[in-house]
């Protein structure tokens, strides 16, 4: 099976183009190439499929098999992918995922390739907001629900250790508030117009970086009036800039970062 490995902000998938045909229990697939070290390795996989509805069709699997509905590194990589390809001559597009159509706005660097994308991430839809929620260590979070088409926990804290995202982001992505697990943002505001933070994804445990998780967390920033609705988040793999647009507007949720490949190759299924 050929694959593309690619990247967003250090977020990596490995790519498979379905054009013509869809691999068997992609689940099953998603958890062997994932792994790191007897697979290809990576966060999951995203497969390119095509759309009656739009100009492409995104399907994610995370690391452990089960399918999101909706990611934003990803949606900058196959904008990347399709143009790149060849597989469109048009660098404005849309893509149809399980949480509805997503436009994507690709920007060419001087060797021709697209090196950033934004995406329209659509309407945010806010949940409780600066809850507590306390777990069996006795440890307590306060955290806002924030559904970017899949669900978020956004935490603000200073403490972004590796004690606080991998000692609590596995209970808190699993805690039964959730009907079907989330992904949890660990957030510090610096300014107004910036945010530090790590993600622990649901399916996937810690990643480099999450489009979505960065919209949630400005989303849930600006709620409780941590921060303005326009904000450069930074993540371990890297930076994003997301902004919030006034209802005005529509108050859909804007994410601009790049898109970057790595290799290609075969796998060979067992
Ligand atoms: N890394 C992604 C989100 C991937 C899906 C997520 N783990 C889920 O299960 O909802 C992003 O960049 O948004």
């Amino acid at each position: 099976m050929r694959f593309t490995k690619m990247h967003g902000i250090g977020n990596d998938y490995i790519y498979i183009d379905c054009m013509e045909s869809e691999p068997e229990s992609p689940d099953t697939l998603a958890r062997e190439i994932s792994d790191r070290h007897t697979g290809v390795g990576g966060d999951g996989i995203v497969m390119i499929c095509p759309s009656d509805k739009a100009d492409f069709r995104m399907r994610i699997f995370n690391a452990d098999g089960s399918e999101a509905r909706m990611c934003g590194n990803a949606s900058r990589c196959i904008a990347k992918y399709v143009i790149d390809q060849g597989l469109t001559d048009r660098t404005d597009l849309t893509l149809e995922t399980l949480s509805g159509i997503r436009r994507l706005m690709a920007r060419k660097g001087s060797d021709g390739k697209v090196e950033s994308v934004t995406v329209d991430m659509g309407r945010p839809e806010v949940g409780v907001v600066d809850t507590e929620v306390a777990l069996p260590d006795g440890s307590r979070h306060r955290l806002t629900a924030v559904s970017m088409g899949n669900p978020h926990g956004v935490i603000f804290t200073d403490d972004l250790s590796d004690a606080m995202v991998l000692g609590h982001g596995p209970e808190l992505e699993r805690h039964p508030m959730w009907p079907d697990r989330a992904n949890i943002e660990f957030a510090r505001t610096d300014a107004p117009d910036r945010i530090t933070m790590r993600v622990w994804e649901r399916g996937s445990g810690e990643t480099m970086a999450c489009g979505t998780g960065a919209c949630a967390t400005l989303v849930a920033a600006a709620t409780n009036g941590l921060a303005g609705r326009k904000a450069e988040i930074s993540l371990p793999g890297g930076r994003l800039t997301i902004e919030w647009l006034p209802e005005s507007e529509g108050g859909h949720v804007m994410m601009t970062g790049p898109a970057t490949e790595v290799f290609t190759g075969t796998y060979i299924r067992n």
